[in-house]
């Protein structure tokens, strides 16, 4: 390829290593399609030298890996001022200090794509603002009032800290919050408190109830948020009217903000923002910087935004770990003594001293951090797994494993077909009252309403299939080899076959369980919801139809015709991506033959909290445990947090 510009760099040693590599990673397979095809259309228009046009592949490529961008030490063939001198060179391609809408930005001493480089000084600006406004907020608010309004929710304890109660406050005077908790700490019987809370401060001021939306990241989360809502709305001691005004619908995210198919372009926008005075979005440790960006452009400036989630699940697989990054301190407080003392009135007791400090950043004091499980007794197995993986503990973590915990079941396997009898009852050694396997679901399916049933009686037996599917779960880590996704659903439907519980003569077979691969638009249906075919009546005849839990509530079941599902898998296995905002009575993490970079901490801790009732951990290597727990994920390129002084 011809190039003018970089005679000097030609000549050096380097250069040629450098064009080795770039022709490595043309001719791999690390880099994707996409990469490869940047790479050369760059090299075509801007005739780059094999450096930049190696810099360029390998900025696109983290962006695959969840990173915002390329720091320049990942590049260690040059120094930083050596790679600026180089960059300066092409100022139509990247930007190093005239803004001209170049596609590269370079910034905090990395590459980012222009796309992402804006998403992050959009939620930077965002999060800063936010700031400014609680601050304000929470000088409009009484705390006596707050107070008596949060008495009758959360009874008062004298001797701990309510952090159900504290973080309801945090959030109730701020414009932009979160939540975060571990499994069943209760964020949302919290958040429901809370919006009955704001109910009752705007029926006070004798202003109009607050317009609320809710909201997930996907449809499984969203179907979930909503049955936790109702029970918690259920139990909660406010009026009849107050209790009309917490709503009960969920929408994902999504459909909420209009996305249209094959388009980055969402109805919702700055020009059409959404009509709300508030939004709750649950699960938000799924939200990726591009989504929170497009929500953020969508929202109302008056508008509050409440996040709930698990800090330390695993992030979107997309660029950015927005939900690490925000509560990165969280477990450490970070309160400034002002806001410390302000939330002492509202708490009998008060905020401990080790989760106060000047040096809190202004974004910290609008994040409260759930830390009591309300779900798992603290001498559960799946607790301790939980708290042992987080802090990185793997011989404990492994101590823990083989105890007998009565929610634990450990599982070392030499080979997969050691696996059989387990897919069938989920039972290990010991009876389980909680271990229902396959078999269990199947039973479900093959009791099919009769051919005259009505369209009620079919749709309850498919709501009960469903919900009897999600009793057993199996996750894998990784999709290739002999325990990834593909092989296990392979060998689940042999086992099922062979004993007579499946006819898997077709690829479509009643109690084919799928997950949708691909949001359809047109079918309504969002990547990750999962649905079950059965073998239906239909006037008077059997017919093969995808049944999918449905989002709206005057709905038992949305039934798809097999034929109309195009990006679809077999579902016995999913990975523990795809599994996140679902639950399941009995989750199996099933660990891969051999380490794998995407085996970390927070993968584990993903598949363990899964788990409702029961945990099986199976795995073919103990060592494997021990290395994933000790392997965080790191991403690269922070949204840069406020640090604003105290007022
Ligand atoms: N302060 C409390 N005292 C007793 N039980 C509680 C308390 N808070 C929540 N619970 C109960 O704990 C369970 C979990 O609560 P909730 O669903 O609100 O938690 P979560 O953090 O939203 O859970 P998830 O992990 O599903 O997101 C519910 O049954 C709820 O009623």
């Amino acid at each position: 390829m011809p190039c003018c510009k970089d005679s000097g760099w030609r000549r050096s040693g380097l250069m040629s290593d450098l064009t080795l590599q770039l022709e490595l990673h043309m001719q791999g397979k690390d880099w994707r399609a996409l990469d490869k095809a940047l790479v050369t259309f760059f090299r075509e228009q801007q005739q780059l030298p094999p450096a930049l046009a190696l810099l360029i592949g390998q900025c696109s490529f983290a962006l695959s890996q969840g990173h915002l961008c390329l720091p320049l030490e990942q590049m260690p063939q040059h120094s930083e001022a050596e790679w600026l001198a180089l960059m300066a060179l092409y100022p139509e391609l990247i930007r190093l200090n005239e803004d001209r809408n170049q596609p590269f930005v370079y910034a905090n001493h990395a590459l980012y794509m222009r796309r992402y480089f804006s998403y992050q000084q959009q939620i930077a600006c965002y999060l800063q603002q936010s700031s400014e406004r609680s601050q304000l907020l929470r000088q409009t608010i009484q705390p006596a009032l707050l107070d008596q309004l949060l008495e009758p929710l959360f009874p008062a304890t004298a001797t701990e800290p309510d952090w159900q109660r504290l973080s309801c406050a945090i959030a109730a005077s701020s414009s932009f919050s979160v939540i975060t908790g571990g499994p069943g700490t209760g964020k949302t019987t919290t958040v429901v408190k809370l919006l009955a809370v704001l109910q009752q401060l705007q029926q006070q001021r004798g202003a109009a109830p607050l317009s609320i939306q809710l909201a997930a990241p996907t449809g499984k989360a969203a179907v979930r948020l909503r049955s936790s809502i109702r029970s918690a709305l259920d139990k909660l001691p406010v009026s009849a009217e107050i209790k009309a005004q917490v709503p009960t619908e969920v929408s994902t995210l999504h459909r909420l903000l209009g996305a249209r198919a094959q388009s980055r372009q969402f109805k919702q926008n700055v020009f059409e923002p959404l009509a709300l005075d508030l939004l709750v979005v649950d699960e938000a440790s799924m939200l990726d910087v591009e989504l929170m960006a497009v929500l953020l452009s969508a929202l109302p400036e008056h508008a509050r935004l409440i996040l709930l989630g698990d800090k330390d699940q695993l992030a979107s697989v997309e660029a950015g770990a927005l939900m690490a990054q925000l509560c990165q301190w969280a477990e450490q407080g970070h309160y400034w003594p002002q806001s410390a003392a302000w939330l002492n009135q509202l708490s009998p007791a008060a905020i401990p001293e080790h989760l106060i400090s000047q040096q809190g950043k202004a974004l910290e004091q609008q994040i409260g951090m759930l830390r009591v499980s309300h779900r798992f007794a603290p001498d559960s197995g799946i607790a301790k797994l939980a708290i042992a993986v987080n802090h990185g503990q793997s011989a404990e973590a492994i101590a823990i494993c083989r105890a007998a915990y009565a929610d634990l079941q450990y599982l070392e396997v030499a080979e997969p077909g050691q696996l059989k009898e387990f897919f069938l009852s989920g039972q290990s050694k010991t009876q389980q009252a909680d271990a229902a396997g396959f078999r269990f679901y199947l039973t479900t399916v093959a009791q099919s309403p009769a051919l005259d049933a009505t369209e009620q009686q079919i749709d309850r037996w498919a709501q009960q299939v469903l919900a009897d599917f999600s009793a057993f779960q199996l996750l894998c880590a990784v999709r290739q080899g002999p325990l990834g996704v593909e092989q296990v659903n392979l060998l689940v439907e042999k086992v099922l076959h062979h004993k007579g519980l499946i006819q898997h003569s077709s690829h479509w077979y009643a109690g084919r369980p799928v997950m949708v691969t691909q949001n359809d638009y047109a079918l309504g249906l969002m990547n990750g919801d999962v649905g079950i075919c059965l073998l239906r009546p239909y006037q008077g005849k059997w017919m093969l139809a995808v049944a999918f839990a449905s989002e709206d509530s005057n709905k038992a079941v949305r039934w798809v015709l097999p034929g109309r599902l195009q990006q679809v898998e077999t579902a016995y296995a999913i990975t523990v991506h795809k599994s996140q905002g679902s639950e399941f009575r009995h989750a199996v993490l099933v660990l891969p033959d051999r380490f794998s970079p995407v085996l970390t901490r927070e993968l584990i801790y993903t598949g363990i909290t899964r788990a409702a009732k029961l945990f099986s951990l199976v795995t073919a290597k103990p060592d494997l445990l021990a290395s994933a727990i000790e392997q965080k994920v790191q991403r690269q390129g922070a949204v840069r947090l406020v640090d604003a002084e105290p007022t």
